[in-house]
């Protein structure tokens, strides 16, 4: 296809592109602006394509920069997760404890489900949801409890549901978007959790509710669109952690070192953007999973939740791009690790890189099992459980193995905050650990979540933090000012990687206030 020469609004020799999608031309800015709201709707750097790997996904229709902002979409519905602590159901936000441990929350003066307070109750999210509930005299019985506050009620799994089913009424449109979307009902169908959604949800839905008009697999399918589709929308710092879904953002497929990440903006839009450079013609992905996690861990999750066997280039490869996250030390060698004989099979043998000894699929998914169930029961407060796992299995378990990493990241964050380890208490001894730790799984998040990814983000903050604290703390002044020139392009990069996510921009502030004037009284003690 030849690119367009002539102005989209006179024909006239056009002289300037859409930097967007650079797919129309214009002859001048003025024609440009006034061509913005016939365009706006196809200004786009991707389109969608189909395949029968991924289905429908989305694909780069010009270069894309890193950094660059591809989409902001609104959600079409949100609502609180299958299982939530008490939200207020009106602006979706966690609940504070009432003054008094004797009182409850305030209740909805129709329907009892716990709300922010009375100007909550006409919240249009609440409105059709509230006026059904109390139609069927139903009233919720989620409470205050101080003794478990933050204790998940599995009550609020019918809310989503139901604010899916009255789009058909309230909004056809929105409720013909949602229905296009993939559901894997039938994979689904025969899971505990469908029968339990079809033992007890739809039961409640059809009669409690009234709602008998409805087939119970057409409830069922908005179930299950619901979970291939949505995402968890997390505003920490307006106490958010509810779920949504968003049509365009849905079609984004998955990848286990994806090429976008996203965020949610102030309304709860979700907008996504390059991690690194994205050539033409690729595919757009997320990550639906972890990118600590070995092959076999990442597979299951995306089997169990997503319904879809990953094929990417890293679950391909045996070695994992060289991190054998699912790999253990052979007890017989000692030197070689073990790597499945094909990744992509589940049941397929694992066999030493070294002596060849071969292991069956089963006897590494239980030993793999039992270390996440142990590193998961291990007390996260302080360093010393995790530091002790390392310990106790650096024989069996290699540096890159994915027990070792979730162990190592969670250290990366406690060192520094964790009680009696803030940055001024932590001893010589384990400020240099962390220091080690963070750039150590910086090198590794080239590999696994490469580009400018939250996870290289976070870890950059720690380091730059460890860093300053470290030189101050130093006598040779040569060693100090290099320290902190390291400070002063780690903090570069960071506000690289994190200028699009606001709630991080007081952060950097205070990190370049610290940063000026470590150098200052540097500067200042030289002199
Ligand atoms: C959020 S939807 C994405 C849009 C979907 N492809 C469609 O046509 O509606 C998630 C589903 O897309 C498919 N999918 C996404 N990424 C995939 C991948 N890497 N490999 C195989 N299937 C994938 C799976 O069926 C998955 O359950």
């Amino acid at each position: 296809m030849t690119s367009p020469t002539s102005c989209a609004l006179c024909q006239a020799r056009a002289t300037q592109v859409c930097a967007a999608c650079r797919n129309v031309v214009y002859c001048s800015r003025e024609h440009q602006k006034e061509h913005w709201k016939q365009h706006k709707s196809q200004c786009k750097c991707y389109e969608m394509d189909t395949n029968q790997l991924l289905g429908r996904h989305l694909r780069a229709t010009r270069d894309i920069r890193m950094g660059e902002q591809i989409m902001r979409e609104a959600p079409l519905v949100l609502g609180p997760k299958v299982a939530s602590p008490p939200i207020c159901l009106g602006c979706h936000r966690n609940l504070l404890p009432p003054a008094k441990r004797s009182d409850n929350f305030y209740k909805c003066s129709s329907c009892s489900w716990p709300l922010c307070g009375k100007e909550c109750e006409q919240s249009p999210y609440h409105r059709d949801e509230c006026r059904l509930m109390a139609a069927s005299n139903f009233q919720s019985k989620i409470n205050y409890n101080p003794v478990e506050p933050e204790l998940k009620e599995s009550a609020y799994c019918v809310i989503m549901l139901l604010r899916c089913m009255q789009l058909k009424q309230s909004n056809p449109a929105a409720f013909a978007k949602l229905s296009a979307l993939e559901d894997h009902l039938k994979e689904r169908l025969d899971t505990p959790l469908y029968q339990v959604l079809r033992a007890n949800l739809i039961t409640f839905i059809k009669t409690v509710l009234g709602q008998r008009d409805w087939p119970e697999m057409e409830i069922l399918r908005l179930a299950a669109i619901l979970d291939t589709n949505a995402f968890e929308v997390r505003q920490n710092s307006e106490r958010r952690k509810v779920r949504a879904i968003f049509p365009g953002g849905a079609m984004i497929a998955h990848d286990c070192v994806p090429n976008l990440r996203h965020r949610f903006d102030d309304d709860m839009n979700i907008v996504f953007l390059a991690k690194r450079k994205i050539a033409k013609g690729e595919i757009l992905s997320i990550s639906y999973t972890q990118p600590l996690r070995s092959t076999i861990q990442r597979r299951l999750h995306l089997k169990q939740v997503k319904c879809f066997d990953c094929a990417c280039a890293r679950c391909s490869d045996p070695t994992e791009l060289e991190i054998y996250a699912g790999s253990r030390m052979c007890e017989k060698c000692k030197v070689g690790k073990f790597v499945s004989v094909n990744p992509l099979q589940n049941a397929a043998n694992w066999k030493c890189q070294v002596c060849n000894i071969v292991k069956g699929a089963r006897e590494v998914l239980t030993q793999d099992a039992k270390l996440q169930q142990e590193i998961e029961s291990l007390d996260k407060s302080t360093p010393a459980a995790l530091e002790d796992f390392l310990y106790r299995h650096r024989i069996e378990l290699h540096e890159t193995n994915t027990h070792i990493l979730q162990a190592k990241y969670a250290l990366t964050q406690l060192y520094g905050s964790a009680p009696g380890f803030s940055m001024e208490e932590l001893s010589e001894k384990s400020l240099q650990r962390k220091i080690d730790l963070c750039e150590e799984l910086l090198q590794l998040s080239n590999l696994i979540d490469s580009g400018w990814s939250i996870f290289r983000g976070n870890l950059l903050i720690d380091l730059e933090e460890a860093i300053v604290t470290k030189a101050l703390r130093l006598d040779d002044a040569t060693e100090c000012e290099a320290k902190l020139k390291q400070a002063v392009e780690l903090l570069q990069e960071i506000a690289n990687i994190m200028k699009h996510e606001p709630e991080m921009q007081q952060l950097l502030a205070e990190r370049k206030v610290i940063l000026d004037a470590a150098l200052e009284r540097f500067t200042t003690a030289v002199e």
